[in-house]
Formats: C-alpha cells, sequence, structure tokens
C-alpha cells in the first residue's frame, strides 16, 4: 500500500502555513519575472532581496537566510554571479535553491548547472524537460518550457530512475521536476505530487515561483523533502482554487488570482485537505 503525502509529511503539512517568522531570501534571477518572484515571497510573509554583486556578498549573506539561483536570463556578469553566490553560500552553510530555466536548451547553461550542483545545493529543481535533460536522458523542451512528450508514464519513470542515480553522488540534495505530475526524488525517497491545474503552463513564472518559495521554506527548519513537497503542494492548491473562481476570466484573471491565493489559503487550516500525492 502506497503512503499518502499528506500521511508522510504529516507534522510539516500541520505546522508550516502560515510562516511563524518572514526568512530574508536573495535571488540571483531573471529580469522577466524577478517583481512575481519578490511579491510571492512577499505573500506568503517571507522576504525578497534581489542582490546579484559579488562584492556586496560578505555583508549581505550575513543577514540573509536562504539562497534561490535561477539561470533565467544568463550574462556575464550574472554567470559569474550565480557561480560566486553559489560557493559563499555552501560555505555559510546557507540553505540554496538551484533552479535550472532554460537547461534544455544550451550546453552553457547546462555547464552552469553542473558546477552548481558541485556545491551540493538542497534543492536543484526545473521543469521535467530541464531535468531529463540535466540527468543525461534526451528531453524534448524548447527555451524555457516543459514538453508534453516529456511527460508519459514511462518518461516519467525514466526520469525517477536516472535522478536517484543522481542522489547516489549528491545524497544532500532533493531534486524536484515540474510538470502536470510533479516529481521529487531524493536519497531519502521518491514521491509523486498530482496538484495543479494545466493554466499553470500558460503564464510565465510559476516555477520561478516554486524555486524562491522553495527557499524561503528550507530557512525556517524544513527539511529538503519537506520544503520541497509543501512548496510545491501549496502553489498548486492555490492554482486550483484561484481556477475554481475563474470561471469567466483569462489566463491575467487566473494570475492575478493565483497569487492573491498565495496570501489567503494558509489561514484555511482545511487547504491540507485538497493535496494529492503519494509516496513511489
Ligand atoms: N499541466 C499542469 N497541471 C498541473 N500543474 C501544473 C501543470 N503544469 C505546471 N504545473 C505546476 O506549475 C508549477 C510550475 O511548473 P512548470 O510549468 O513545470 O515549471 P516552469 O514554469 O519552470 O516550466 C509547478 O508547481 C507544477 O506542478
Ligand atoms: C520566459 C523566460 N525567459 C527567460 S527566463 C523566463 C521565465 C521563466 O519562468 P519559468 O521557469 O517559471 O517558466
Ligand atoms: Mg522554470
Amino acid at each position: 500500500m502506497t503512503q499518502s503525502i499528506t500521511e508522510v509529511f504529516a507534522d510539516a503539512f500541520k505546522t508550516t502555513f502560515p510562516l511563524k517568522s518572514s526568512p530574508l531570501v536573495d535571488c540571483i534571477t531573471n529580469p522577466v519575472t524577478i517583481e512575481s518572484m519578490a511579491n510571492a515571497l512577499l505573500y506568503i510573509d517571507a522576504k525578497p532581496v534581489m542582490a546579484d554583486l559579488p562584492e556586496e556578498f560578505p555583508k549581505l549573506f550575513t543577514q540573509i537566510d536562504a539562497l534561490l539561483l535561477n539561470l533565467g536570463h544568463i550574462s556575464p556578469e550574472r554567470k559569474d554571479s550565480l557561480l560566486a553566490a553559489g560557493r559563499y553560500a555552501a560555505e555559510t552553510h546557507k540553505p540554496a535553491v538551484v533552479d535550472l530555466v532554460g537547461v534544455a536548451a544550451t550546453q552553457l547553461r547546462y555547464d552552469i548547472g553542473q558546477q552548481l550542483l558541485q556545491n551540493h545545493p538542497n534543492v536543484v529543481k526545473g521543469n521535467i524537460s530541464e531535468m531529463r535533460r540535466f540527468a543525461g536522458l534526451k528531453s524534448t523542451g524548447r527555451g524555457v518550457d516543459g514538453s508534453q512528450l516529456d511527460q508519459s508514464a514511462t518518461a516519467l519513470a525514466e526520469l525517477t530512475k536516472a535522478l536517484q542515480e543522481l542522489t547516489e553522488r549528491f545524497p544532500n540534495t532533493t531534486f524536484l521536476a515540474t510538470g502536470e505530475t510533479d516529481l521529487v526524488v531524493s536519497a531519502k525517497g521518491q514521491w509523486r505530487l498530482e496538484n495543479g491545474v494545466p493554466q499553470l503552463d500558460r503564464f510565465t513564472g510559476t516555477g520561478d515561483i516554486v524555486g524562491a518559495l522553495t527557499a524561503a521554506l528550507l530557512s525556517i527548519g524544513l527539511s529538503n523533502d519537506e520544503a520541497v513537497v509543501l512548496t510545491v503542494s501549496y502553489f498548486n492548491c492555490c492554482a486550483e482554487v484561484a481556477a475554481a473562481q475563474n470561471t469567466a476570466g483569462g489566463i491575467a484573471s487566473f494570475r492575478e488570482k493565483t497569487l492573491d491565493q498565495l496570501s489567503l489559503l494558509a489561514d484555511q487550516a482545511d487547504w491540507v485537505q485538497m493535496v494529492k500525492g503519494e509516496a513511489l
């Protein structure tokens, strides 16, 4: 009998939302979704700072609680900044999330992602197509988007196995592959999450927000697995409520309602009843 995700992570589901402290998260990220990301952190009662100049890191890292490294828009400066911050987080023991945006698209991003992995970040995430590429499997992702072709049951099973192999070399890292089904793979186990709605694929920044919120949860005492499972489940439940409310609206209204729920759903104790997922 497989165990439901809410049974496996019962304590974390009971106690995490609403947040009881305001963790400060430094996000080195892309200019496309930077504002959505900063506001999403504020909506769950965390604090954002979007600082990426390496000269600032010695002072900055004494203040921040977690770090997000997002590969969405690479420039020579941002590449240096991502690599320097990744090393700094490892040296100063700050929890770190790496979001492999666009890794399926170019070798340069793949190489940066692999370099960042060598620091053993707490979480490495991407959409299903990005994670397939990163794990050395054939990927049909284009640009920064995941591909439907990479979401078949066979493709997911293949990805689970490839990520399990990665955890043998990186036992302190949890891997998250997002899409219609989300896969969470770590040295401690594998889980499948089933919340969310297809409209989440139709506005930009959904994966980016999941990365930033995961970083916030890592810094309040949750384990890597708990932080990933709680973030994806909470975000996707927000989207389900938004979709149910958005009967007459377009995608822009759905986006606003989803972001709105980030600050609302936590106060409804029964949101956990909506959560779907299980151990593999
Ligand atoms: N078709 C879908 N059905 C349900 N949830 C989805 C779907 N597509 C994406 N999501 C959810 O949206 C969030 C972002 O995932 P994804 O679109 O894969 O990332 P990215 O924006 O990085 O490509 C995740 O929480 C994921 O579970
Ligand atoms: C469209 C785009 N181009 C570079 S970064 C970016 C945003 C990607 O956001 P997400 O990974 O959440 O889809
Ligand atoms: Mg993404």
